[in-house]
């Protein structure tokens, strides 16, 4: 096998090179035929695995991350192969991920702009399927760039054109410092905001109409406790 820090070194070519530091937007990395079987195999999976919220639903495998450590369940093998790929580009330092969000969006749908938080790796990587969406970036409440008055249009500063079938991998100053979100809308009229325009066989000005996009958001989780605690027992 290639050693991974040698295939992150290949992987520069997708480096989003405007944007700060790290963002890398892969296409097609994996085929028609995968998207569909992921697809297939989200659908498959038992109605109460589905948590629905404002705007979007979502289905947790690995188990739940919490301070104390999470307790590690077992990933289904469709999503454990995909798992195990990505972390095979040293994405992770070496560490397979262990955790996987499955997000559906409809059309229309969104989430609000937030930060993944202290519980992961600081590397998220997506696997979108089914449709396109823009991912929007946000500076944090307080930074001393946007505004004021520090509205989520002033902290407002990129986006970056997600397309299916591609794995995006976020880290450092991407993961760390800003917030991403997605607006609830129904079609896209991409601008030089968009950073990976060109990149992507997009031009400003271009209008996109969104479907329903399903992402695979995989991580990996440092903490994880081996057994259950046994809390409140007399
Ligand atoms: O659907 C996406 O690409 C983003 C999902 C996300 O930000 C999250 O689950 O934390
Ligand atoms: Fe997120």
């Amino acid at each position: 096998m290639e050693h991974p820090t040698c295939i992150l070194e290949k992987l520069k070519q997708f480096v989003v090179s405007d944007a700060p530091p790290t963002v890398y937007c892969i296409p097609d990395f994996i085929s028609e035929d995968e998207e569909s079987y992921l697809l297939q195999q989200v659908y498959r999976s038992p109605k109460t695995k589905w948590t629905q919220l404002s705007g979007r639903r979502l289905q947790n495998w690995g188990g739940l991350p919490h301070p104390k450590g999470m307790l590690a369940e077992k990933i289904p093998d469709w999503l454990q192969t995909y798992c195990e790929k990505i972390s095979s580009l040293g994405t992770f330092s070496g560490k397979t991920a262990n955790h996987v969000l499955v997000n559906e969006y409809k059309q229309g749908e969104g989430i609000m702009p937030h930060e993944d938080g202290p519980l992961y790796h600081p590397t998220v990587t997506t696997i979108s399927l089914g449709s396109h969406t823009l991912l929007d970036f946000y500076t944090p409440v307080g930074s001393l760039e946007a505004g004021p008055p520090q509205t989520e249009e002033n902290r407002y500063v990129f986006s970056l054109l997600v397309k299916p079938r591609s794995l995006l991998i976020l880290q450092e100053e991407m993961y760390q410092r800003l917030l991403h979100g997605i607006q609830g809308c129904v079609q896209d009229t991409l601008t030089d905001k968009v950073l990976n325009l060109s990149a992507s066989g997009a031009q400003a000005g271009d209008t996109l109409t969104r479907g329903t996009r399903v992402s695979l958001t995989i991580r990996h989780v440092p903490k994880v406790m081996k057994t259950k605690l046994i809390l409140g027992r007399k």
